[in-house]
């Protein structure tokens, strides 16, 4: 089954309440990944956000020198607070640092109906590191993440360097990205979106998203822009509110896909290293 997409794609009326979407995920201070990528994107999309934040990293646009993260209790009773007030419409997770907020995140979006068996979906973007190759994940959490993090995922979105770690698979080419899919499937998550953007080879930039039977490719174009802080983040939280919108997740992957798509396009220079993709463009020049 689809969704009517023009009931996903607008902005909300004026004084109504609209959709609401929560991430559970770190500060970049630098504004350009994170719990701020989401946040922008949320607005953008039309979706109010909230946010469990897990950790404050102490980063800028070229890389991360430290974080800390915050108390596992603290994280879980951030996403029981709003969940049994306002409410959750579709759940993510991004930098989740140790395997005790995991575990914690687990039980708080079990208690609020957040995940495979409840009624909310969550999306699991598996973060590791950060694109410099800053770890934002402790080395024992990964057991944690894959064990018993994925099964209780509507979607997850990894990254080749996250299929690698999560399969021990090597993606360097289009053409394995299936069997990465099918092996990431395989630890539980109800669909998989595998991200192509580290096929640095490939004119295109192919993603892959997997059901468990079908494939189905989201293709586009590869742009040439070294700008793309953040754009895990965006991607999963662009399909997080489309969800929130209640789309069927073939048809939020979709819609996240054109998203990220005009946010790459658009993506600027920040700082002396790499800057972030752009949700400006989805933001209307109304005059004040
Ligand atoms: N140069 C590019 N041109 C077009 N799309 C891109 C480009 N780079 C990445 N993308 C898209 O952006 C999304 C994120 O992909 P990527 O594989 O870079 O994930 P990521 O490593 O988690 O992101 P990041 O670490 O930058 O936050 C995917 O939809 C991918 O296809
Ligand atoms: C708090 C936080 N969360 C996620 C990322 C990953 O983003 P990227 O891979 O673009 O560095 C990050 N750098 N910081």
């Amino acid at each position: 089954m689809t969704t009517d997409e023009s009931a996903f794609t607008g902005l909300p009326v004026p004084g109504a309440t609209p959709p609401t979407a929560l991430t559970i995920a770190g500060s970049d201070s630098g504004g350009g990944a994170g719990i701020q990528a989401d946040l922008k994107t949320f607005l953008a999309c039309g979706v109010h956000g909230m946010t469990a934040l897990t950790a404050v990293t102490v980063q800028n646009s070229r890389g991360v020198a430290d974080f800390l993260a915050l108390p596992p209790e603290l994280v879980a009773a951030q996403i029981r607070s709003v969940a049994a007030d306002i409410g959750v419409g579709a759940a993510k997770t991004g930098m989740l640092a140790s395997a005790e907020i995991i575990e914690a995140v687990i039980d708080a979006c079990a208690a609020s109906s957040i995940g495979r068996d409840g009624r909310t979906p969550l999306v699991v973007d598996p973060v590791a590191a950060s694109m410099h190759g800053d770890s934002l994940l402790a080395r024992d959490a990964l057991a944690a993440l894959r064990d018993q993090l994925l099964p209780i995922a509507t979607l997850v979105t990894p990254n080749l360097d996250e299929v690698r770690l999560l399969t021990g698979l090597d993606v360097t080419s289009r053409s394995e990205l299936r069997k990465a899919a099918e092996a990431v499937h395989e630890l539980g998550p109800s669909w998989v979106l595998i991200k192509a953007g580290h096929l640095t080879e490939d004119p295109e930039c192919v993603d892959l998203l997997f059901d468990g039977s079908r494939f189905i490719e989201l293709p586009g174009p590869r742009m040439r822009i070294p700008h793309t802080h953040g754009g895990g983040d965006t991607l999963a939280a662009s399909i997080t509110s489309a969800l929130a919108r209640q789309a069927q997740p073939i048809d939020a992957v979709r819609f996240g896909k054109r998203y990220i798509m005009r946010a790459v396009a658009d993506a600027y220079p920040l700082g002396a290293g790499v800057g972030p993709v752009s949700a400006f463009w989805r933001v209307s020049e109304q005059p004040i």
